[in-house]
């Protein structure tokens, strides 16, 4: 099957957004937003980097590969609408493998009503996928890192460090057949956009939120730069799941701060406000935790403090870098 026939057999059979004019087969796509802001993002996943062979089966891949983008629009307050494909294949990827790619951004897309509406194929080394999506926010509205603001609730969706216990079993083709370790697995090849919490909470005025892809190490240290405030975080107060805390004890401490790839929301709310949240949460039976507070920045910047027994650190960036050292 050439480039063409493949473009052919990966166009939606049919579509879910009003607002698109002309979709696949033309120079590019045409949709017309209406009174909204557009909220666009692009996010790549690499063979080596992101996932390998040991890792996840193309389903997975993309599947994972939509889920982080979706990500990122839930982490603005946005309504996904629309993704692009861009994909390097190597020579020896075969159409069945292709097929597995956008049969796992399928399930998603008709979860969320997502339409694909292009995006670029060639051949090259390494398999290699780029999505880029678009979503739509009440003009105004976007949640910004930037929101955050002395006395707010720091809160956090779902569990931490799962993905990285999921990644650790894989890699080390650990005994996965125990209930709690298939868990893990599912949670770090297939991560839970929160995408439906974050637009039920649109008519709370002022929330930062950031989606957890790097390590809450990494996002509350953005949030904090962003907003020119200090997060304060208890420790005991980091959501652990059971499976993460039978299975990896020594480990689930450091996984929960920098693990990355969980894909949670990690967001800040006025106090006032935090009930709201909680209910909007518990309607979804998402679980979600309050695990610090915004205070004002002791310095002249603002950076993340970790309270542990009694004793308060600063939390570092620590989390996933992809470019390190040098100038
Ligand atoms: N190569 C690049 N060119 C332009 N902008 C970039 C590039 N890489 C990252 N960015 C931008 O930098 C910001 C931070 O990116 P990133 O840390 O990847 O965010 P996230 O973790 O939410 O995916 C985003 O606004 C992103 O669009
Ligand atoms: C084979 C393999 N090795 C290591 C990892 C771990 N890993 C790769 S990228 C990453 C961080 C998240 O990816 P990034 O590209 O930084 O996402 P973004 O912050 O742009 O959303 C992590 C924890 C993995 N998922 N798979
Ligand atoms: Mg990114
Ligand atoms: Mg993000
Ligand atoms: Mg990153």
């Amino acid at each position: 099957m050439d480039e063409f026939a493949f473009i052919q057999s990966i166009r939606p059979a049919y579509l879910h957004q009003k607002s698109l004019i002309q979709g696949i087969d033309d120079d590019a796509a045409v949709f017309r937003p209406g009174n909204r802001d557009v909220v666009t993002t692009v996010d790549t996943m690499v063979d080596g980097v992101h996932f390998s062979k040991d890792t996840m089966e193309p389903f997975h891949i993309g599947y994972r590969a939509l889920a982080a983008n979706l990500s990122d629009l839930a982490a603005m307050g946005s309504v996904p609408a629309f993704y692009l494909v861009s994909l390097v294949v190597p020579k020896d990827y075969s159409h069945e493998e292709l097929k597995g790619i956008y049969e796992g951004m399928k399930e998603l897309a008709e979860a969320y009503q997502v339409d694909l509406i292009g995006g670029d194929t060639v051949s090259g080394k390494e398999l290699s996928i780029s999505i880029t999506v678009m979503g739509y926010v009440k003009i105004g509205e976007a949640r910004y890192r930037s929101h955050a603001q002395a006395g707010d609730r720091i809160f956090v969706t779902g569990t931490l460090g799962d993905s990285r216990g999921g990644l650790e079993l894989l890699l080390n083709q650990m005994d996965s057949s125990s209930e709690a370790a298939a868990y893990l697995i599912q949670r770090h090849r297939q991560p839970s956009p929160r995408v439906r919490f974050a637009a039920s909470i649109h008519d709370i005025d002022r929330l930062a939120l950031n989606d957890v892809s790097d390590g809450i190490a990494n996002e509350a240290n953005e949030i904090a730069a962003a907003s020119q405030v200090d997060l304060h975080i208890e420790n005991n107060w980091l959501p652990c799941s059971q499976a993460l805390a039978a299975l990896f004890p020594n480990d689930s401490q450091e996984w929960m701060l920098s693990g990355g790839e969980d894909f949670e929301l990690l967001g800040t709310v006025a106090e006032e406000n935090w009930q709201a949240v909680q209910a909007a949460a518990d309607e979804l039976h998402l679980p979600i935790h309050i695990i610090g507070q915004v205070e004002e920045k002791a310095k002249e910047f603002g950076q993340v403090i970790l309270h542990k027994n009694s004793e308060a650190a600063v939390l570092k960036k620590s989390g996933y870098t992809h470019l390190k050292g040098g100038e």
